[in-house]
């Protein structure tokens, strides 16, 4: 089954062998790999180590997991069965802690069984499966929404910056969140460049935005995270467009790291700043962003590069100035020199 973006599903769960299938994520963009989960580890490993990652795409994957995983469990002792299920959910939801996609995808699955209590264990499976179900629709119609009204923002041939991944293979649906609006400004015969950050340490701009917009013939423009200021103090950019894993109820979004970056940048070059998420990944149960549980990865990710292989893609345009000039308002009191402060204007012997 095709994403709808140029690209295999992202997630697929294929009842008869009860196996996932996703897009290995961490083999892009050097090869497409399609990798089959069969047992409850595979999926807590495959989102832990970001074979699948995004928000929405690792709450799909989880809440398929606990169906493949519901149906290994050969009993009709229901309280038994219950034991088991709620140990997976305990465990899936510990792969990642940020984005609130993933315990409340599984939570969902959970309410699910609990309202069937008292159904034979094949009919909750069959019911929780169809909510799983449910779950990839609700995707692509949150995704639908999301791109008309990112795109009512849009006009033909604008630029808009975007960080990390927030797109098909963020979602395991058919537009993303982030990309939404550039893919459904296509649709409607606007045609938006896109600059993509490459987003250290785990590149998802680079390796995964890039990729997915050049497969399905967008403008795109891979930087350094550290060209974004240059870029927007040069380029005409209409908007910067970001995904979310966590919204609390004051309205502060957790994103990949860098967003908060881009954001103080955007007000500086007053640039608008989009935030572009379903309402499932609004936690209203946290006040503010503060208490929102950020992950901490292994320092690897930061030492250890990704390829040895050069991950050039067809269809990138690249963008690589060596160096960039920060306006003199922006210093400190003047250029500390050997003979003290210098100030523009003062002679400098
Ligand atoms: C619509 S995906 C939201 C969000 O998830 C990504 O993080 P990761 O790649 O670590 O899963 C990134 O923060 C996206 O913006």
């Amino acid at each position: 089954m095709n994403s709808g973006a140029g690209l295999p599903a992202v997630i697929d769960y294929d009842r008869e062998n009860n196996t996932i299938t996703i897009i290995d994520q961490t083999r892009l963009p050097m090869d497409l790999v399609l990798k089959d989960l069969k047992t409850i580890d595979d999926v807590y490993l495959a989102i832990k180590n970001l074979e699948v990652r995004g928000a929405p795409a690792i709450g799909l994957v989880a809440a398929y997991g606990l169906v493949l995983y519901a149906h290994t469990i050969r009993t009709d002792d229901r309280l038994f069965f219950w034991g088991q299920m709620r140990g997976a959910a305990t465990y899936l939801k510990s792969a990642r802690p940020t984005a609130v996609n993933l315990s409340r995808d599984v939570d969902m699955v959970m309410s699910a069984f609990q309202r069937l209590a008292g159904a034979p264990v094949d009919k909750i499976i069959n019911d929780i499966e169809f909510c799983t179900g449910l779950l990839k629709s609700a995707i692509k119609a949150a995704e639908e929404a999301i791109g008309r009204t990112g795109a009512s923002l849009l006009e033909d041939g604008d630029l808009v910056m975007t960080h990390c991944n927030a797109g098909v293979l963020a979602t395991g649906g058919a537009k993303g969140t982030a990309l939404a609006p550039i893919y459904r400004a296509r649709e409607e015969g606007k045609t938006v460049s896109v600059i993509a950050c490459e987003t250290r340490p785990v590149l998802q701009g680079m390796r995964l935005t890039a990729f997915e917009l050049a497969k399905n013939q967008v403008p795109v423009r891979l930087i350094t995270d550290s060209m974004a200021g240059i870029c927007m103090k040069t380029e005409p950019i209409k908007g910067i467009f970001v995904g979310a894993d966590r919204i609390t109820a004051n309205g502060d979004v957790a994103n990949k790291i860098g967003t908060y970056s881009l954001a103080v940048l955007a007000q500086a070059h007053g640039i608008p700043f989009y935030v572009c998420a379903p309402t499932s990944t609004i936690d209203l149960s946290l006040e503010t962003g503060s208490l929102i549980p950020i992950e901490e990865r292994d320092p690897g990710e930061l030492t250890q590069l990704w390829f040895e292989e050069n991950m050039q893609v067809p269809d990138v345009t690249y963008y690589n100035p060596a160096f960039d000039v920060t306006p003199y308002e922006l210093v400190t009191g003047g250029i500390i020199t050997e003979h003290g402060f210098w100030k523009p204007g003062a002679s400098h012997g």
